[in-house]
């Protein structure tokens, strides 16, 4: 492969309806579309999943834009790429900025598997075609929580995830519990605990929760490995599994059951299929993780989600959880708890560009021959 040009398109989308964690409240959506070209014009899309401010990671939409336009995609304009695996060193003299990395490793992943005419999650040696589904309720007021939850599962969701912060915990919990005594549910903390709140955090365990996903700061892999011994839900870990190392620390020192992975969080593809290789030889269970995204990503999640270790139900939701429009065809759907994976070689998706178009904020052309 040989990228001739790439294509930035910077977007803004408002959501259906605000998004609020224990971090910030979203009401509308920025993000980056990578199309990446090469000399006989084959197309590859990615999506940079940072946000406009630095509330869940360091990165922004302009600290990528910046990293992107200025550093990474010089590296791969007019180079020969043989695999996407290549990128890693590539990249390797760059630090950190891992949804910039990600937004264009993974453009070229799709471009790699259409040369190759092949379905994105079979090139990554995906083992299912279809994916089970969970939602995330973006609320704490805990009667409209209740009122989300009754409409996903009429939707055919498999878990439901629920934010929660201090103060907001316990009894939206046993009240969402006491509504739904079977739902397959967890609780998502977003880092907004200390071991201080050792107490509260245990009194979680009488709700059978599947897992409580990142109660504790994102530089604490020795205190989670604390509470874990403490609590009998597992914990799960997001915010604090940025590398491959951090997953072994993680499991070395017992911090946690289960890793959500995300694409963009850890640098990429090759980096989120590392993980999840690592996790399945020490018993770890995965998921892969949301981004309130758009559809290009949501694609790549989904070709994710076909490798053997994804059993548990991701954030993988139609478009329609948070858009009234997509930026792909067709756009993606729940049917049954699950979503299809295409077969349609690359990501198996179109871009919409009529919606694309529109929702442009910014776009800039960048090629060899600058
Ligand atoms: O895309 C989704 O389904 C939402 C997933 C979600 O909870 C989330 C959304 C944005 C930033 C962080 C998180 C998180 O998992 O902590
Ligand atoms: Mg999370």
């Amino acid at each position: 492969m040989r990228i001739h040009e790439v294509n930035i398109f910077i977007i803004k989308m408002p959501l259906k309806q605000p998004f609020t964690t224990a971090l910030e409240t979203v009401n509308e959506r920025e993000g980056i579309i990578l199309e990446v070209i090469d000399e006989q014009g084959a197309k590859g899309y990615g999506e940079v999943v940072a946000f406009s401010t630095p509330w869940y990671t360091e990165e922004t939409v302009k600290t990528c834009y910046h990293m992107l336009t200025d550093l990474l995609i010089p590296l791969v304009l007019d180079k020969q790429i043989n695999h996407p695996n290549d990128l890693q060193m590539i990249f390797n003299h760059i630090r950190g900025n891992h949804m910039a990395k990600a937004g264009l490793e993974t453009a070229i992943w799709d471009l790699y598997s259409k040369l190759e005419s092949k379905p994105l999650w079979t090139v990554m040696n995906g083992v299912r075609d279809e994916v089970p589904a969970g939602v995330v309720v973006g609320t704490a007021n805990i009667n409209d929580a209740i009122e989300q939850i009754h409409v996903y599962l009429e939707d055919g969701y498999e878990r439901v995830k629920v934010k929660i912060k201090p103060g907001k915990d316990y009894q939206l919990i046993k009240e969402i519990r006491t509504y739904f005594p079977k739902l397959a549910l967890m609780a998502d903390a977003n880092s907004s605990y200390t071991l201080n709140d050792m107490d509260v955090l245990k009194s979680l365990d009488e709700f059978n929760l599947l897992m409580i996903e990142q109660p504790l700061a994102v530089d604490d892999i020795v205190e989670h490995s604390i509470l874990q011994k403490e609590l009998k839900t597992p914990i799960c870990l997001d915010e604090s599994i940025i590398t491959y190392h951090d997953a072994e620390s993680a499991i070395r020192l017992n911090s946690c059951g289960v890793i959500n992975i995300k694409i963009g969080r850890v640098g990429g593809l090759r980096n989120a299929i590392a993980i999840h290789d690592l996790c399945q030889k020490n018993d770890i269970q995965v998921w892969c993780g949301g981004m309130i995204e758009f559809g290009v990503s949501r694609a790549h999640n989904l070709a994710l989600s076909t490798k053997e270790g994804f059993t548990i139900p991701g954030d993988l939701s139609a478009s329609s959880r948070f858009w009234e429009e997509d930026i792909i065809y067709p756009q993606v759907e729940v049917a049954n708890g699950k979503v299809k994976v295409p077969n349609q070689p690359g990501i198996g998706f179109d871009i919409n560009f009529n919606r694309l178009y529109r929702v442009t904020t910014y776009r800039e052309n960048i090629n060899c021959k600058h």
